[in-house]
């Protein structure tokens, strides 16, 4: 008998935490990571440069379309800070991560970004842009917050997120045994 993965989706602000969560899953569950970034810069998946928001434009027909195949076959888990233009049907559950500002600047800085970009980021966060982008687009039911400041807090995420998995392939094991 085929054994069916889910499809998850871990979403949040820029420096949340999303692709450092989302490969402990993977391995954890021994499901296939992918940033949509990478994925976007692997692929030259993109259609422009954004100079006031300085980033590359993503070709989001062309994500799509490089997406439709290894989500059908299940066990995927996607990262990405935006969730509006996959289909509903691709995830079985969609993880919002969130950060403190003060961490979540911190990163950011880290990371090199501009004081504006940083600005950005932290407001985007305040304003709970991308947990409310999840909830308009996908059942409530499936979106989870999971808070993300600390190494405590990713573990746990790990471990909510791996039980979360485990629960959904027994549970679909068993009702394709009925
Ligand atoms: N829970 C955590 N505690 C401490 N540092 C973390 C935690 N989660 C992520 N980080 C660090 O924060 C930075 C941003 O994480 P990353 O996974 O790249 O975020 P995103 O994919 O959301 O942009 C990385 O340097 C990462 O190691």
């Amino acid at each position: 008998m085929m054994i069916k993965y889910p499809n998850i989706l871990i979403t949040g602000t820029p420096g949340v935490g999303k692709s450092t969560m989302a490969a402990q899953v993977a391995e954890n569950c021994n499901l296939q990571h992918i940033s949509v970034s990478d994925l976007a810069k692997e692929n030259n998946l993109f259609d422009g440069y954004d100079d006031a928001l300085q980033c590359h434009i993503l070709d989001e027909d062309k994500v799509l379309d490089e997406l439709e195949d290894p989500i059908s076959e299940g066990g995927k888990v996607v990262d990405y800070h935006g969730s509006s233009f996959f289909p509903e049907r691709f995830f079985d559950a969609v993880f919002v991560l969130r950060c403190n500002n003060t961490v979540l600047h911190d990163r950011l800085a880290a990371r090199g970004y501009t004081p504006e970009k940083i600005l950005e980021n932290i407001e985007c966060e305040i304003l709970h842009v991308l947990r409310d982008e999840a909830l308009e687009n996908y059942k409530p039911e499936i979106v989870m917050e999971v808070e993300n400041d600390t190494v405590d807090q990713l573990e746990a995420g790990v471990n909510l997120i791996t039980e979360w998995v485990k629960a959904w392939v027994r549970q679909h094991d068993e009702s394709m045994e009925q």
